[in-house]
């Protein structure tokens, strides 16, 4: 279902706006070249729409009526506008749209579409202003709100790392410099004291009397600052960038840590964090397993079916053990090769566990382009109590001693330390 209206009534420029969206937008918007059609889809679809993008003048509506009505119906508007009058824009702010575009080029109308895509993804993000002014903080809520942020308040620094204790998933703050309790200057090395620039993002604001606090802010750990009084568009587009460099870490850390072709984890995030979970269990003295699972005969797959098909598989048995196993530590560590790592399963419980997920790939149908195939995994177990010296390469070195010796011993097997194998 469409999230979005466009309207818009030249057809060249709906026509680029169209090219756009379809390259930024994961559904298909709503157009329309007129108010009479925008607000006929508005009331059929109005629980879904998340924001519109509104031609200021458009043949039944020349002076922004539309963009009046959706606004008075609680909708995000971003206006697109032919004229960089500066009165216009002022009214426009200050009858409280998202932003407004004006049309210049390509790039305008993608910052508009993409301002329609961060409107919506803004509604899960959440900020907090600290400020001791309340006037102050009424404004920068209401500036936030119209981005659709989710905003937190705190009246002082003490409060505000309260509030970031209490609520996690803040990834913005804004504060203030002059505070009560814990000025700005305290609360951003707090802050980065807990957190890092990666998690979370802190943009200072500095009365414009006193510039060196700005640069203060900045060495102290803040990300940006920003000088009191400031424009409303330079506010926001400050707030967008931090948001936006956010995702962005994000997206490059799921990247790094991340197998391609399956989602799982790759060998070398399952070694740092492995190791750390193992250190954990020995300084603690609780048991702790590896796995170390592999698809037998699996060339053949490829062989027989295709790389495609080969790929197709590797994808689903990824999938089994993310649903099966997806508590514990699971990673594609090589070609056809996953390991798992079990904290708190000694080697009798991991050898179960792991029996039961062989027989439950033995079981399976897995799909291949038109036609599917049954395959069977080998196992090796190891368990850190039955080395003198637990280290990650070391439960690997052992574990790959069972898995040969599984695949030696005939394939579809589990084996471990234990001399029962199963
Ligand atoms: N489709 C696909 N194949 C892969 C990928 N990575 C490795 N392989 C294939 O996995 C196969 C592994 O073959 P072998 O090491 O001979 O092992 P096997 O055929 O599974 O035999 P055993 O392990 O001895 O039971 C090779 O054909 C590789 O090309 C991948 O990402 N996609």
């Amino acid at each position: 279902m469409a999230r979005f209206l466009i309207v818009e009534d030249s057809s060249v420029i709906l026509k680029v706006l169209k090219h756009v969206a379809r390259q930024t937008l994961e559904e298909e918007p709503w157009y329309a070249m007129n108010m009479a059609q925008a607000v006929e889809l508005y009331q059929a679809h109005r629980h879904q729409l998340v924001a519109a993008l509104v031609d200021l003048a458009l043949p039944d509506a020349p002076h922004g009526e539309l963009v009046d009505y959706l606004l008075q119906q609680g909708l995000p508007v971003v206006v697109l506008t032919g004229t960089s009058d500066g009165d216009v824009r002022d009214q426009l702010l200050k009858k409280g749209v998202a932003d407004y575009v004006i049309k210049e080029s390509r790039f305008s109308y993608q910052y508009a579409v993409q301002m329609l895509q961060r409107l919506e993804k803004n509604r899960s993000v959440e900020v907090l202003i600290a400020e001791d002014s309340s006037t102050y903080r009424h404004y920068v809520r209401q500036l936030l709100e119209l981005h659709q942020y989710r905003v937190h308040e705190a009246e002082n620094g003490a409060q505000a790392l309260e509030i970031l204790q209490q609520q996690p998933a803040i990834r913005l703050v804004i504060t203030d410099y002059h505070m009560p309790q814990l000025d700005g200057f305290e609360l951003v090395q707090a802050i980065r004291h807990r957190f890092e620039k990666r998690n979370i993002a802190i943009i200072g604001l500095s009365g414009q009397e006193d510039s060196a606090i700005s640069v203060k802010f900045i060495k102290n750990g803040a990300n940006d600052f920003l000088s009191k009084p400031f424009e409303q568009e330079e506010f926001v587009c400050r707030v967008t960038n931090n948001i936006e460099a956010l995702d962005s870490l994000e997206q490059l850390q799921w990247q790094a840590s991340r197998d391609y072709l399956t989602g799982l984890y790759n060998r070398r995030y399952f070694s740092e964090e492995g190791e750390t979970l193992l250190q954990r269990a020995v300084r603690e003295q609780q048991p702790l397993s590896l796995a170390v699972l592999d698809i037998d005969f699996f060339k053949n797959i490829n062989d027989e079916y295709g790389h495609q098909a080969g790929d197709m598989v590797l994808q689903q048995l990824a999938q089994l053990l993310e649903e099966t196993l997806g508590r514990f530590l699971v990673a594609r560590t090589g070609g056809e090769e996953f390991s798992v790592l079990l904290p708190g399963l000694d080697n009798d419980k991991a050898l179960s566990l792991l029996n039961g997920l062989r027989q439950n790939v033995e079981e399976r149908i897995f799909d291949i382009p038109d036609d599917f195939v049954r395959i069977s995994i080998s196992a090796g177990v190891a368990a850190s109590v039955a080395l003198p010296q637990p280290s990650l390469s070391a439960l690997f070195a052992r574990a790959d001693e069972h898995l040969y010796r599984a695949k030696e011993a005939g394939r579809n097997l589990v084996m471990g330390d234990d001399e029962d194998d199963e």
